[in-house]
């Protein structure tokens, strides 16, 4: 550890460090068309590396993006985007360096939040960040399925040939904005890398539905199919799998799920990490056809300015309640807050109920709720008629939810 450089990396050294990323989460390193594509997403600017000689063994990169809060704001975020340490480097502190380092550099930028996946649910808490949405997985038997028939169509479905993809998917989730707490700004870096490399010509095997209704295109759907058809099984349907689906309106959802579940010759559809409020099970005739096969911690966020990211977020009716935050690694945050239907500011007044930054970021977005983190021990209640009180404050109209992998 003492013979390690921490330092961010230079230009020519960003397809290293990435390859360095790859390898520890276990995935091949892109080809060279692969990294025209992947490449600016990974501004040198933003990565931090640990170095043994010439050779990078860790490494912490983000992209600067928004986050839309409780009430509509959005705040200037870090989504970050790779942590790995080589793994003959590993558990001698080497990531403690680099996310130590990484959140004093948000700060530093003026980010107020900073955003992930957690490849494990144990790695990030002791950092301050706490998983803040939940997504649900969805298996959809297709067979049984169908869209009951009191569910409006609002408009018709058309299949975007790659070209147009690329062109067109950008402005539309632009359009559609950001509905829930949770979501982020998709910047220009991010669709080459995420979306044009699974529906461009000749690599990609990605296909793209957009819903079109009464004003125009309103949602959209990127999807693939699977054969699944073997020998003993030749009449088996495929596997349709949803990888990114998005739509402004309730109708214009239904018009996609529509379509999909409609796809001639397939027999079930995965849709992973999809929101935790999403009305699938009521929109289709046979509830259970809709099958959820697993809820998991979506992004994970950290506040990087605790008291500016709780004065953005909106809270309900409710009396106020003074949290008391204990933040080890930005002790610029450690104080008390007072939490009002009117909005949140520092204060002097003693805690009622006490926190660490990865609960506080559990209670942000509106995911968790306060006395359910209190039965488990994780908030320390000085005053047990605050919890009600804090419950209701953070509660949001919709589940939180990011919707976008990074
Ligand atoms: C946003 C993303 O990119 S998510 C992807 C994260 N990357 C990966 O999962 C790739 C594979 N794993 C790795 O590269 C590394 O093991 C990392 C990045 C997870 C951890 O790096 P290390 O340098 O080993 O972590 P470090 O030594 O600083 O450990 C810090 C603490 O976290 C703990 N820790 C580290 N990794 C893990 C883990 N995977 N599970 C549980 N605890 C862990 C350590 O035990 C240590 O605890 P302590 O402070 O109580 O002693």
């Amino acid at each position: 550890m003492n013979d390690l450089v921490f330092r961010p990396i230079a230009e020519g050294e960003r397809r290293a460090v990435h390859r360095l990323l790859a390898e520890a989460l276990h995935a091949s390193p892109p080809d060279d068309k692969g990294w025209e594509l992947v490449g600016p997403s990974f501004p040198a600017d933003r990565t931090l590396a640990a170095f043994d000689g010439d050779a990078p063994v860790g490494m912490a990169s983000s992209f600067a993006t928004a986050i839309a809060v409780p009430g509509g704001k959005t705040l200037p975020a870090a989504a970050v985007d790779g942590v790995a340490v080589r793994a003959d480097h590993t558990r001698r502190g080497v990531v403690t360096t680099l996310l130590s380092e990484q959140l004093r550099d948000c700060v530093r930028r003026g980010d107020l939040i900073a955003a992930l996946h957690a490849s494990e649910a144990t790695i990030y808490g002791r950092f301050g960040y706490g998983a803040a949405t939940t997504g649900q997985n969805l298996r959809i038997i297709t067979s049984r399925a169908a869209l009951r028939p009191e569910v409006p169509v609002t408009g018709r479905v058309r299949l975007l040939d790659p070209a147009e993809a690329v062109g067109r998917v950008p402005e539309l989730y632009r359009r559609i904005g950001l509905t829930r707490p949770g979501m982020i700004q998709r910047p220009e870096l991010w669709w080459p890398a995420y979306h044009d490399r699974l529906v461009r010509d000749g690599g990609g095997d990605h296909r793209v539905a957009v819903h079109i209704g009464p004003d125009g295109e309103n949602g959209y759907a990127v999807f693939r199919t699977t054969d699944q058809r073997t020998p003993d099984d030749p009449g088996r349907g495929a596997l349709l799998e949803v990888r990114d689906l998005h739509a402004a309106d309730p109708g214009a959802a239904a018009g996609l799920w529509r379509f999909l579940i409609g796809l001639d010759l397939v027999a079930e559809i995965s849709a992973p990490m999809r929101p935790a409020d999403e009305p699938l099970r009521a929109l289709v005739t046979d509830a259970r056809a809709v099958q959820v096969t697993g809820m998991e911690d979506h992004i994970w966020v950290r506040l990087l300015d605790a008291g500016a990211a709780l004065a953005a977020r909106t809270y309900r009716e409710a009396p106020a309640v003074v949290l008391g935050l204990e933040d080890r690694l930005l002790p610029e945050n450690t104080g008390s807050y007072r939490i009002t239907a009117d909005g949140a500011t520092r204060t002097g007044a003693s805690a009622q109920l006490r926190v660490d930054a990865e609960v506080l970021a559990m209670l942000y977005l509106g995911e968790w709720r306060a006395s359910t983190l209190a039965a488990a021990g994780r908030i320390t209640v000085v005053d047990p008629a605050a919890l009600v009180d804090a419950d209701e404050l953070f509660r949001t109209d919709v589940r939180p939810w990011c919707g976008t992998y990074f």
